[in-house]
């Protein structure tokens, strides 16, 4: 076995067709140095020392799992971990006649200071139309020090200088993805069922490596907003996902909300969620991502204390 294969069973129990591919993705980065994430990999490598080094440095840090977790690469993203995700869904916000846009939702959202990123989701305007929505929300996260990504459209993400891009099962694939984009842009896929799983690891070759920072993994549970998203997998799907990729990062999405993000956390095993409706619907979207982050470090608890 392999030195990866030797650190990923060794710290994540990898699942042996996971690791009998070799490496099939590479995590560029640990998500933060704050995140469960990084902390929980940070314990099973010793990596402490060099942790605290980097932050005196103001550097993260970085684990490229092809270095079987002798050798660290601060990586001078200030990014922090991606546990709350908030989806900005035009649709969504034109569907609810808010008198605030989409812009303005996002911006009260990110004054909590508890949303980790934000992706760009629009599927019915014009191109143009969303060339400039992008560039305004692109804006708005840079002024809360936020990454912000783009859902499917590399051209407009690559034309607005955004962080990152999330891509589904229909949207360009991996491999062309990352022959594109700059090389520390966060990318993500969504990934709703073990198949959807082993094709993303099938596109994955020794030399050519997928590069991916996060699944994005639903419908967790009913959701509204996503008419076409299939059934519900429920939390022992979120389960079975989370360990099908590990140690690859896993964001629960579809129908999460206040009743049931700590669940995905502490049972389903998520790194983090992402939602439209419970911030964007929300009152106070502020109020409402504070309150979801409270939550995901109750999750995360429960994971150590399972007691509590
Ligand atoms: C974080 C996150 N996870 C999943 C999705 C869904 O993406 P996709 O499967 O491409 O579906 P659409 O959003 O494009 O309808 C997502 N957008 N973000
Ligand atoms: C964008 C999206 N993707 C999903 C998936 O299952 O991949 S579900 C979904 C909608 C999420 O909206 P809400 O938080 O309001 O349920």
């Amino acid at each position: 076995m392999g030195t990866q294969s030797c650190l990923l069973g060794h710290c994540c129990g990898t699942t042996p067709a996971f690791t009998a591919t070799g490496l099939s993705f590479i995590q560029r980065r640990a998500v933060g140095s704050g995140s469960w994430f990084a902390r929980h990999r940070a314990a099973s490598l010793d990596l402490h020392g060099e942790q605290r080094r980097c932050r005196r440095r103001g550097e993260r840090y970085a684990v490229p799992l092809h270095a079987a977790g002798d050798r660290l690469t601060p990586f001078r993203s200030t990014r922090t971990d991606l546990s709350l995700y908030l989806i900005a869904d035009v649709a969504y916000v034109s569907q609810l006649g808010s008198r605030q846009s989409l812009e303005e939702l996002t911006e009260r959202a990110l004054a909590s200071g508890c949303v980790r990123a934000v992706q760009l989701r629009d599927k019915r305007s014009s191109l143009r139309k969303t060339l400039e929505l992008a560039k305004r929300l692109r804006a708005v996260c840079a002024a809360a020090g936020v990454p912000f990504l783009m859902n499917d459209r590399l051209d407009l993400a690559l034309a607005v200088d955004a962080d990152g891009l999330h891509v589904g099962q229909e949207d360009m694939p991996l491999e062309y993805v990352q022959k594109l984009v700059p090389a520390d842009w966060i990318i993500g896929a969504s990934a709703g069922s073990l198949s959807e799983v082993t094709a993303l690891k099938q596109a994955s070759t020794a030399e050519r490596p997928i590069r991916l920072d996060y699944i994005g993994c639903g419908p967790v549970f009913g959701t509204q907003t996503k008419l076409d998203a299939g059934a519900p997998i429920g939390i022992r799907g979120l389960a079975h996902i989370v360990e099908a990729v590990a140690p690859l990062p896993v964001l629960a999405v579809g129908g999460i909300g206040i009743s049931n993000a700590r669940q995905c956390i502490s049972q389903g095993k998520a790194a983090g969620i992402a939602c439209i409706s419970a911030i964007l619907g929300a009152e106070d979207p502020r109020r409402a991502a504070e309150d979801l982050d409270a939550e995901i470090r109750r999750g995360r608890d429960l994971r150590v204390h399972p007691g509590f």
